[in-house]
């Protein structure tokens, strides 16, 4: 049903709407509130003795007047009374308020009194109070810029009368969890009758979002079993290769490649994970599957989320594969047309063996001649659907997924139910720990002198800021003016700026100088985050880093110790945050995973956003990691009992993974 069969719902009011991801009237079910206005726990106007948030039960008193201080500036003020005290109550720039207040009216508001004006009360939310009645909460929606919340509370109110969605649980299995209907979970969420009811919702809907969610993994996982795969065997080469490596392989890595070349060698497609801590050598296992991908005479593919990762690989797979005579090309979107043609056509050849690229590979006009492995070097799960395209250029190719971001064991079972996960968790020997300090803006002036004396005896530093430009935010420094503060501080050394809006050419340039150190200082935003490898780099500093989560700044901080120098990592802190402390006392990006997820619950991880990863809509629930492995257990038990429902989930199911794609079978 479409959106503009709401009333109140116009074709401009649709388009706001669908920016928050609703396309139809049955998304305003699963657009659920970020938060509620609750209008209870009422303070007396005479015991506010602070600035603060208050609910107030009170009576206007005299009739809202509307006074405007400039052409867009209006103050609309009345008084109001509870019996205790009499406070102002002000709506900067919304006259139209004046309209919902009477003399003699009982309302609630809830909103911020602040002291240094007299006491008055600042852009309550409101609600006309009637004894006895109890209040519910009202839902706050997400915001979209110029769309009123009582705008997306009568859409969504209006949605929940065409309500109809089938419970997947089995009444007897939901009785057992002690679970509510769906559809009543639905209405609660919305509108909740008490705290409780709503915390039960809650519980339900995360439930069904992670039955949908493992439902779709495990029948990937089923489809996959079932799909006959490409046999390929560990050739000759490969001892040649790992011997003519300049190190040894680590014992993680052993095991790692192990785990590979057992997948690669049985007769379904391989799906697994390698998850690897920054730094411990996740790219030469990239290199040695393709090396028996290509000595088994099918192609590999190598996919980088970034066109300098891209070409660093393009660079270090040349070397590697020279001695083996595995061909190797580079496809890129900034290529030249017919450098691209060129490329196009050595790999519909199979002229290439092994072809890195970035998603330029997944254009519909790169076609392999046989594409039997895929590698994608992904930082999180986002790449799902691109990888599926790369994979869907191949008879069911085997496929491996790096990711420089570990998460926590238990998360990862449960967010890559369908990927078998290989740990890479022990860095090369020695490493020299990064000295990693948390360091306030009064200390700035040493840190800079610090830099420079490195920078003079050839040392080398990466800036990090959380901004490109000023913003309003003036807490936060941006690139571009550290980077003109550290021109004028440091004389006679050659610094560099480095931004995400830079052509890939002019990026690629900038990086090259810094590898080949022309450049000492590089100021950058996170563009260097992803697998940047100049091991002569031995400094990081990060701006604002009370701004990163922990596993960014983890990441980050990886981009040095690379070398066989001592390396440093300076948080530099414009609030304090004691969460930084994680990264001073460890360097196991594991161990701060863990610590990341204690701190913040697994609400924000799976959040999207924040961690780019897949998104669940009921992530903002804040629910412990208990309540996902509950939901977890009960999907994967659901579905040992009623397989079939494996296969009922695109129709009648609340959410949908669609998204993730499933396996080719041919
Ligand atoms: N077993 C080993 N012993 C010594 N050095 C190693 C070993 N394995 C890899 N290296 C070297 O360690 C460095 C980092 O490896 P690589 O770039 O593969 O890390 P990574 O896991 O991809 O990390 P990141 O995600 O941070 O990019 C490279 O210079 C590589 O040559």
């Amino acid at each position: 049903m479409e959106l503009t069969a709401l009333k109140g719902v116009g074709p401009k009011r649709a388009e706001q709407l669908e920016r928050l991801g609703v396309r139809e009237v049955r998304d305003l079910w699963t657009l659920f509130p970020r938060d509620y206005e609750v209008f209870d726990d009422f303070t007396a106007i005479a015991a506010i003795r602070e600035s603060g948030v208050y609910t107030l039960r009170a009576r206007v008193v005299d009739e809202p007047r509307t006074s405007y201080v400039r052409r867009n500036f209006s103050v609309t003020r009345f008084k109001i009374d509870d019996g205790t005290g009499r406070i102002s109550c002000v709506y900067y720039n919304q006259p139209y308020v004046a309209q919902a207040f009477h003399e003699g009216e009982f309302h609630a508001f809830r909103g911020r009194v602040a002291r240094e004006f007299g006491g008055q009360m600042q852009n309550p939310a409101h609600r006309l109070y009637v004894e006895g009645e109890v209040q519910r909460p009202l839902p706050v929606y997400p915001r979209v810029q110029g769309l009123h919340q009582k705008v997306v509370r009568d859409a969504a109110a209006q949605a929940l009368k065409f309500l109809d969605v089938r419970d997947m649980l089995p009444p007897e299995v939901r009785e057992k969890g002690g679970l509510m209907e769906l559809a009543d979970a639905i209405l609660e969420v919305h509108c909740p009758a008490s705290r409780e009811r709503l915390a039960a919702a809650e519980q339900r809907l995360m439930v069904e979002e992670m039955l949908s969610f493992q439902l779709t993994v495990q029948r990937r996982r089923v489809e996959r079993e079932r799909t006959p795969g490409q046999v390929l065997s560990a050739p000759p080469e490969l001892k040649e290769a790992l011997a003519a490596l300049p190190y040894e392989l680590t014992g993680a890595q052993k095991r790692v490649l192990g785990e590979i070349l057992d997948d690669l060698s049985r007769p379904h497609p391989m799906a697994r994970l390698v998850q690897g801590d920054v730094g411990s050598g996740k790219t030469v296992l990239a290199f040695l599957s393709l090396l028996t991908a290509a000595k088994n005479g099918v192609q590999g593919a190598l996919m980088a989320p970034t066109e300098i990762l891209a070409r660093q690989h393009f660079a270090e797979a040349q070397k590697f594969f020279r001695p083996f005579g595995v061909r190797v090309g580079l496809i890129l979107g900034s290529q030249k047309e017919r450098e691209k043609r060129d490329g196009r056509e050595r790999t519909e050849l199979g002229a290439w063996d092994v072809v890195i690229g970035t998603h330029a590979l997944i254009q519909g006009s790169v076609r392999f001649r046989n594409l039997g492995l895929v590698v994608t070097d992904e930082q999180h799960r986002f790449g799902a659907q691109q990888r599926q395209v790369l994979v869907d250029k191949g008879a069911a190719p085997h496929v491996l997924v790096m990711s420089a971001t570990p998460i926590p064991r238990s998360l990862s079972l449960i967010l890559y139910g369908d990927l078998d996960v290989s740990a890479v968790d022990e860095l090369p020997p020695g490493r020299k720990p990064i000295e990693t300090k948390r360091v306030r803006e009064a200390r700035r002036r040493d840190l800079y002198d610090f830099i420079y004396r490195r920078a003079k005896t050839g040392g080398q530093a990466y800036v990090v800021c959380p901004l490109v430009e000023d913003s309003e935010d003036l807490d936060v420094r941006s690139a571009e003016s550290v980077y003109q503060e550290l021109k004028r501080a440091m004389k006679g050394v050659s610094i560099a700026y480095l931004h995400g809006r830079m052509k890939s050419g002019e990026k690629e340039a900038v990086i090259e100088r810094f590898r080949k150190n022309e450049v000492q200082v590089l100021v950058s935003t996170t563009v260097v985050e992803v697998g940047v490898n100049v091991p002569n780099a031995t400094v990081m500093v990060i701006e604002n880093a009370e701004r990163f989560g922990l596993a960014q700044l983890h990441q980050l901080r990886g981009r040095v110790g690379r070398g066989g120098e001592a390396s440093y990592c300076f948080l530099l802190e414009q609030e304090g945050s004691a969460r930084l402390d994680v990264l001073a006392r460890t360097q196991d990006g594991f161990e701060i995973a863990r610590e990341d997820l204690r701190m913040r619950g697994p609400g924000e991880m799976m959040g999207g956003r924040q961690s780019g990863m897949m998104s669940f809509k009921t992530a903002g629930f804040g629910l412990g990691l208990s309540d996902v492995e509950r939901a977890r257990d009960l999907a994967v038990e659901l579905l040992r009992t009623r397989p079939e429902l494996a296969y009922a989930i695109p129709e009648h199911s609340l959410f949908s993974f669609d998204g993730l794609g499933s396996w080719a079978v041919h």
